[in-house]
């Protein structure tokens, strides 16, 4: 009887037990799940496209696939960061920081005054100028320019001193450089016909492994110095890390990231829904990130030329950077020339300045593109971007 009576009990201990197993693990899973969410809007305020945004996809999906070349339609989340963020570096310690830095890749400027400095030049010396502009990247045709003018002013001034030297080399680089570019990046967002505001959007091109994802970091970081917002669209989505080198870049500055979780996910739908997203912010300026494969001109042509218009169906594309790496000299300018053929380039970004001695490619890159570089990398840390600096360059080429 006593036995018998026991029983209930022991269930109930059990049930019990088992219930506090049971809630217990719920409540870890359940928090589980939230930490693992929290890089993600809820899904109640994930963007769903407005009867007019799904409007405007429809009819740039009919466009685009008029021109065969179809769009896809995989799902787009935006990721939302909200990291603490420590202040960036001031633009003006940080040109000083990055042009010491730059003084010491000068290789060709020094060069160059030691040899002008030597007086009455011979040929062989003449040559050996223009061996070392070559060398640097300078490039055949500007050598060519620099060193005539180089012979002209060092006979009219007919003088071997050392600081007329320099200023002579100064003035010629400068000139070569040209002061008189726009270098400025057009981020001012605009007003569409609805009235509402349109981020100003920019687009970023270049090869694989240039420095693409890491600039779009360092120009974020800038601007939301600048007490800009800003948001990044992953529209390289041939490798998934690529979009999660920029969202490590995102949650680093405090920008959202508009990404696809599908590994080859049409580029032009990202950088569609980035821009879409923008203006639903209101946002003040959207770059976007795209993979640079370089294996055929044609698919290149159609994958940018694609993601380029279909962003200028919600607003104007007001900046194509096209970002180049330094160090590869001769290769750099190859790639350079195919990416102006297939995209309209407004302004270039020159990389990787810190691990070459070969300034000569800023001259070389502008004068054959027409367009000036508006950017330097001159290293991997988040504020190792400058706006580029005519005078800032040249001086420390020579100094
Ligand atoms: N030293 C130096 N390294 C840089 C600079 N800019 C970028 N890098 C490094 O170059 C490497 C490639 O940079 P990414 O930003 O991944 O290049 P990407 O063009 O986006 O390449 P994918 O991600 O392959 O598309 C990284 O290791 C960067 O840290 C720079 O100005 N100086």
């Amino acid at each position: 009887m006593g036995e018998t009576e026991a029983m209930p009990e022991t269930l109930i201990i059990i049930f019990a037990v088992v219930l506090v197993l049971v809630v217990g693990i719920g409540l870890y899973a359940g928090s589980r799940k939230k930490k693992s969410d929290t890089f993600r809007l809820d899904e109640s305020i994930t963007p769903v496209l407005t009867e007019e945004e799904a409007e405007a996809l429809e009819r740039a999906e009919a466009e685009v696939a008029a021109e065969e070349v179809p769009l896809g339609d995989e799902p787009v989340d935006p990721q939302t960061f909200t990291a603490t963020l420590e202040r960036p570096e001031s633009v003006p310690s940080r040109m000083e920081r990055l042009r010491a830095r730059l003084a010491r890749s000068g290789g060709m400027g020094k060069a160059l005054l030691a040899i002008l400095s030597r007086g009455d030049l011979t040929e062989d010396d003449w040559d050996e100028i223009e061996e070392t502009l070559l060398v640097a990247d300078v490039g055949l045709e500007a050598s060519d320019e620099l060193m005539e003018n180089l012979r002209t002013q060092t006979k009219v001034r007919g003088t071997t001193d050392p600081a007329v030297v320099r200023e002579i080399l100064r003035e010629q680089l400068l000139a070569l450089v040209d002061p008189s570019l726009d270098r400025t990046l057009d981020t001012t967002p605009g007003i569409g016909e609805d009235g509402g505001q349109h981020p100003a959007t920019v687009l970023v091109v270049g090869v694989n492994g240039t420095g693409k994802t890491t600039t779009i970091g360092k120009l974020a970081r800038v601007l939301v110095a600048e007490d800009r917002t800003v948001l990044l669209g992953a529209a390289d989505t041939f490798r998934a890390a690529a979009a999660d080198q920029l969202a490590t870049w995102g949650e680093r500055v405090g920008v959202d990231v508009v990404r696809s979780d599908i590994e080859g996910a049409d580029p032009a739908s990202v950088a569609f829904e980035a821009v879409a997203e923008g203006r639903r912010r209101e946002t003040d300026v959207v770059i976007v990130d795209t993979a640079g494969r370089l294996q055929n001109k044609g698919s290149l042509m159609d994958e940018l030329g694609k993601i380029k218009r279909v962003m200028e169906k919600q607003a104007p594309v007001r900046e194509v950077l096209l970002v180049i790496d330094a160090t590869t000299g001769q290769n750099a300018m190859s790639q350079a020339k195919i990416f102006s053929e297939v995209v309209g380039i407004t302004g270039i970004v020159l990389t990787k300045l810190d691990g070459t001695a070969k300034g000569g490619i800023v001259i070389n890159v502008q004068r054959t593109l027409g367009v000036p570089v508006k950017f330097v990398g001159l290293g991997e840390g988040a504020d190792d971007l400058a706006p580029f600096d005519p005078e800032g360059f040249v001086d420390a080429l020579i100094s």
